[in-house]
């Protein structure tokens, strides 16, 4: 079948945000066809043609609508799907899994764990793989994982759901509360950006990590809460810790303070392990050092247009001949995706010296000065 070496994907959910970056993946890094469908999009392909015409049907739906919408295209497929390739994208695994098996495709369910990149690839990221039902196209999909370049962690779907009820559904709803308790206590303790003068590298973390849900595609937060079967449950859980540590300092005795040391530092620390703990510790001082690096007072955003060996010790070079020392250097990318590299200056960096480098960057075109 021409299927396994050169398929063609249809996309359910084509306009949306991962829709739309898995045809860019599948089109320029696989050079593969991709039709999609998408109530949204009234130029895409009709449902008929996805299941005529696509040998890769891959799910890419709001959370809550997809296991009835796999449901649905098992029924209009009515065993056509049989020697094709089922795959979905949904952010919990076990319900969209077991529709996609009660057609007659091969199926494995696919989570990345990152909002679509701006990247072209899910190098860095994480990537959870349910290999489901799969024989003819397993070498096919080992290709699709290669190309996707992420980190594949396999898992049962059940175990999927188990875990990203603590990885998504717990670490959601904590900052989400503590957003709630910011918002209660603004009136007594200031607003959000009036306590960011006071703040630790926790505190901006967490915030950071508030706003990034809040910023996000809302259905998602809203169906990771109430679509996985185990986020009650975990929920639950973390209510009774936070009353339980409300109640000892309520109390406020030595007793209610051993209890305190005993359940949430030792035993905690003890379940950690000595490992975990020093892992963690280290990837905080990380991130300490790259938000302090953050908060420099001058700093020059830079594109390097020439990727060759060397690029980056010519752009050294003019700050050295310019008198500029460089107090940190991090490469990151542009909203647009670009990489580029962010270099902070100290506070006795006179703006005039910085103003000099631009422009010879920009005239040398050694890099490119891009604002803010
Ligand atoms: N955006 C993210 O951060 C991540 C999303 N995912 C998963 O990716 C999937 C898609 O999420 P997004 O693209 O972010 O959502 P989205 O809301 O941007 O896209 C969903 C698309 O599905 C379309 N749609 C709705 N009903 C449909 C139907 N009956 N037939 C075909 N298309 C239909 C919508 O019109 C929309 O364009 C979800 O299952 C989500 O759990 C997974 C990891 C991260
Ligand atoms: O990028 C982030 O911060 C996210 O947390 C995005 C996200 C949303 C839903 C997922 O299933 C996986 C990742």
């Amino acid at each position: 079948m021409l299927g396994k070496t050169s398929p063609v994907i249809g996309i359910v959910g084509s306009a949306g945000a991962y829709g739309r970056w898995l045809r860019a993946f599948f089109e320029t890094r696989m050079g593969l066809r991709v039709i999609g469908h998408d109530p949204a999009d009234a130029a895409s392909e009709s449902e008929e043609a996805l299941l005529e015409r696509a040998d890769v049907l891959l799910f890419s739906a709001p959370i809550r609508s997809t296991p009835a919408l796999i449901d649905r295209y098992a029924r209009l497929s009515a065993g056509r799907e049989a020697g094709k390739l089922w795959l979905d994208v949904t952010s919990v695994k076990a319900e969209p899994v077991a529709a996609m098996l009660r057609s007659h495709a091969e199926v494995a369910g696919l989570h990345p764990m990152s909002a679509p990149p701006k990247s072209p690839t899910l190098k860095g990221r994480v990537l959870v793989v349910c290999e489901a039902r799969l024989s003819a196209w397993k070498p096919w999909l080992d290709a699709l994982l290669a190309a996707l370049e992420a980190e594949c962690v396999r898992a049962a779907p059940e175990r999927h759901d188990r875990a990203m009820a603590l990885v998504q559904a717990m670490v959601h709803a904590s900052h989400l509360a503590q957003a709630g308790v910011l918002r209660g206590q603004a009136g007594l303790a200031g607003t959000l950006a009036e306590l960011m003068p006071f703040r630790s590298a926790s505190f901006e973390m967490d915030a950071a990590i508030a706003a990034r849900i809040l910023s996000l595609n809302p259905a998602i937060y809203e169906d990771i809460q109430f679509g996985n079967p185990h986020a009650r449950d975990v929920l639950r859980g973390l209510a009774s810790q936070l009353a339980r540590l409300a109640a000892l300092v309520g109390q406020g005795d030595d007793d209610a303070r051993a209890a305190f040391r005993a359940e949430f530092l030792d035993a905690n620390r003890d379940a950690f392990g000595a490992p975990a703990l020093a892992d963690g510790n280290y990837t905080f001082e990380r991130l300490g050092y790259l938000l302090a690096d953050l908060s420099d007072a001058h700093t020059l955003s830079i594109h390097l247009p020439e990727d060759r060996p060397g690029s980056l010790r010519a752009l050294l070079h003019v700050f050295e001949r310019h008198g500029v020392s460089i107090a940190s250097l991090h490469s990151s990318r542009t909203q647009a995706g670009e990489l580029h590299f962010r270099l902070g200056f100290n506070s006795g960096t006179r703006p005039d010296q910085l103003a000099a480098v631009a422009e010879e960057l920009d005239r040398t075109g050694i890099g490119r000065v891009l604002p803010g």
